[in-house]
């Protein structure tokens, strides 16, 4: 009985990839131009692998059609879905922040006025951010470009992904809380992971350890 994980497209793949390869599971071909393949087994035949959209990772898992995925914490906290949590990878690291323009009177959420509009990718995370404080505002989703929203006046403040900063510095906005940090995880089909799947808590075990080139 194969095993099969689900790597995420974006991002984290290169350093997915490299993990699985540090203990001999390749599925390098996923990095290719030449090919457009969303399913391939290893040499071994002993693990498959599929590529997703990173947001759909926890949702393969959940459903167990991938007893192991590799995704951010970041997606993990906004899916809410049941899958097992299993460690940090270390890789990937970003956070989830609060940023508004840079030449506005904001300096802190609390600054903020009440019913303003937040854009963000992250409603889950973003409403239950506000509401914790007791903040009332609006989110406005979107899929991606979330820093346009407060240049074309759309929204006061945005939620979204920071990493080096240099997206939020070159359309001149200020990070003014951050919500959380994000690094990979490894996660897997909970029902497999209590029930001890065949080879799949050593595989779990194999890929936290593995040494990765830096
Ligand atoms: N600089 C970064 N920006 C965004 N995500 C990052 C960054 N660094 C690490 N990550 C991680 O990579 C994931 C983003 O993957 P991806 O690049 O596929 O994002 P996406 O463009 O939002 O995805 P999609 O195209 O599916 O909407 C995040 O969930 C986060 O955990
Ligand atoms: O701090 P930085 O290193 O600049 O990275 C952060 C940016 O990267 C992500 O966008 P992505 O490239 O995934 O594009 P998107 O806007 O389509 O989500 C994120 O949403 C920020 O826009």
């Amino acid at each position: 009985m194969s095993i099969t994980i689900a790597l995420p497209k974006g991002a984290l793949l290169k350093g997915t990839i490299a993990r699985l390869q540090a203990i001999g599971i390749d599925f390098g071909e996923f990095l290719e131009t030449s090919n457009r393949l969303l399913r391939l087994k290893d040499r071994s035949e002993r693990y498959e692998g599929l590529l997703v959209r990173a947001q759909d990772v926890p949702v393969y898992v959940a459903y167990g059609q991938a007893q192991v995925g590799v995704v951010g914490f970041d997606i993990l906290k906004e899916k809410q879905l049941p899958v097992a949590q299993v460690a940090d990878l270390g890789f990937g690291y970003c956070r989830l922040s609060v940023a508004v323009k840079g030449d506005s009177p904001y300096r802190g959420v609390q600054d903020l006025p009440a019913h303003c509009r937040v854009a963000s990718k992250f409603t889950t995370c973003a409403r239950s951010y506000f509401e914790e404080r007791e903040l009332p505002v609006e989110l406005i989703p979107l899929y991606g470009s979330v820093e346009l929203a407060p240049l074309t006046g759309m929204a006061e403040a945005i939620v979204d992904l920071v990493s080096t900063g240099r997206t939020l510095k070159d359309n001149g906005l200020i990070e003014i809380e951050k919500i959380f940090d994000s690094t990979a995880r490894l996660i897997a089909h909970p029902l497999s992971y209590r029930l001890g799947r065949v080879g799949l808590h050593e595989l779990l075990g194999q890929i936290q350890t593995a040494a990765v080139p830096a």
